[in-house]
């Protein structure tokens, strides 16, 4: 992949203090990027960085051919062909929807025939599906259609790339999952690429083509939604991004390939008993006898006939549920009840669920993954 936006050890702070230490974040123009982590970790400042609103103490940042940060250069933020989608999508009050779409175009834009002008603005309430809504004052819109008004001041300038700011923190649930997905379609549509910066793990999951996990003004983990979730790069990565175990573990001695390719596999024993392995940390594979952390997703634990382990609570999410088990002196589990049935045999369902007291073996379906304890 050639990288769009290419951005190499990037160091931002405010004053003194460092807050951005050393980001390295490569993104294609066909990518829906999203940059997820905690409140705090310096989401909002690397967008801002990236539009040209702070300086980076050092670093480089590439967009296409143009560089928009090397050596103590930084390219005014007007210079950069980036625009912007707050999280409050901060209209004008007193500019309806059509001028304030009109807002977005380049200076030299506004300037030319006004016919030119309505008729970018025409493109872009359709791109949105806001036609009838040009007239109207922004007081007058709901969160999702003043949202799209921002999107489509945003995509204005046909900019090379678009940077969201949370933009749906603030929508009810409904109205977000559906937002999103209109959001993804409309910059499908404008073939614009596009970075979104949240703190919700299922929205970058379900939305992004590719998902960078931020924390504490690093990047930990780049990559697919599937990657990231399916073979975390570290203990914290797997526990931000979905449900974990982590467990104490000590490995031992593998099995033999059956094979005979790739030598003995690694094995740990934990509270699950002796079961495979896979380790995650570069370097070294640990030896017998080295302590680990294993960490096992509830969806690769399922319940079967057995003594060893007692359900303490239950959780019920209508697609699954959540069973948290304990045995004698061992760590709390987590294993999801798959009850996949339709919405409407929900209460069915929920008599699927274990019950709390009830004794069950678990059966681990997937090889757990090692990190360094
Ligand atoms: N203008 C500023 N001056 C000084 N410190 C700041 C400034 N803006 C942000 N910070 C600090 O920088 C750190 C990162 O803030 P930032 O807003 O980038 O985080 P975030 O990940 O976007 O957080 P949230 O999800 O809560 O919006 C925080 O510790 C914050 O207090």
């Amino acid at each position: 992949m050639t990288a769009f936006l290419s951005i190499t050890d990037l160091t931002v702070g405010y004053g003194a203090t460092p807050v951005l230490r050393g980001i390295t974040l490569d993104v294609s123009d066909a990518d829906f990027t999203a940059i997820v982590g905690p409140s705090g970790c310096g989401k909002t400042t690397l967008l801002r960085t990236i539009a040209g609103l702070e300086r980076a103490t050092s670093g480089d940042m590439r967009l296409g051919t143009q560089m928009l940060t090397t050596h103590g250069i930084h390219l005014a933020p007007h210079k950069r062909n980036i625009g912007w989608v707050p999280q409050d999508a901060s209209l004008f009050p007193h500019l309806n929807v059509a001028e304030n779409i009109a807002f977005g175009l380049a200076t030299s834009l506004r300037r030319v025939k006004k016919a030119a002008r309505s008729n970018r603005v025409a493109e872009l309430l359709e791109l949105v599906s806001l036609t009838a809504f040009g007239l109207r004052m922004p007081h007058e819109l709901s969160g999702g259609q003043a949202q799209r008004v921002a999107l489509a001041r945003a995509l204005a300038n046909r900019p090379q790339l678009v940077l969201l700011d949370e933009p749906f923190a603030g929508l009810d649930p409904i109205l977000r999952s559906d937002l999103r997905s209109e959001v993804k379609a409309i910059l499908a549509r404008a073939q614009t690429a596009a970075l979104l910066v949240t703190h919700d793990q299922t929205e970058a999951l379900s939305l992004a083509s590719h998902v960078a996990l931020m924390h504490d003004g690093i990047i930990e983990q780049a990559g697919s939604p599937l990657d990231v979730y399916s073979s975390p790069a570290t203990v914290w990565c797997a526990e931000f991004l979905g449900d974990a175990n982590v467990l104490h573990a000590t490995t031992v001695q593998g099995e033999s390939d059956p094979n005979g390719l790739n030598g003995p596999h690694d094995s740990a024993l934990s509270a699950l008993g002796i079961t495979p392995m896979t380790w995650m940390e570069g370097g070294t594979q640990p030896v017998p006898g080295e302590l680990v952390s294993l960490m096992v997703r509830p969806e690769s634990l399922s319940l079967v006939t057995g003594q060893g382990w007692r359900v303490t609570e239950t959780s019920f999410a209508g697609h699954d549920g959540l069973v948290t088990l304990v045995a004698d002196t061992k760590t709390p589990l987590a294993a999801r009840s798959h009850t996949t049935v339709p919405v409407l045999q929900v209460l069915v369902a929920a008599r699927q669920m274990p019950l709390i007291g009830a004794n069950y073996d678990v059966k681990l379906t997937a090889p757990a993954l090692g990190y360094a304890p």
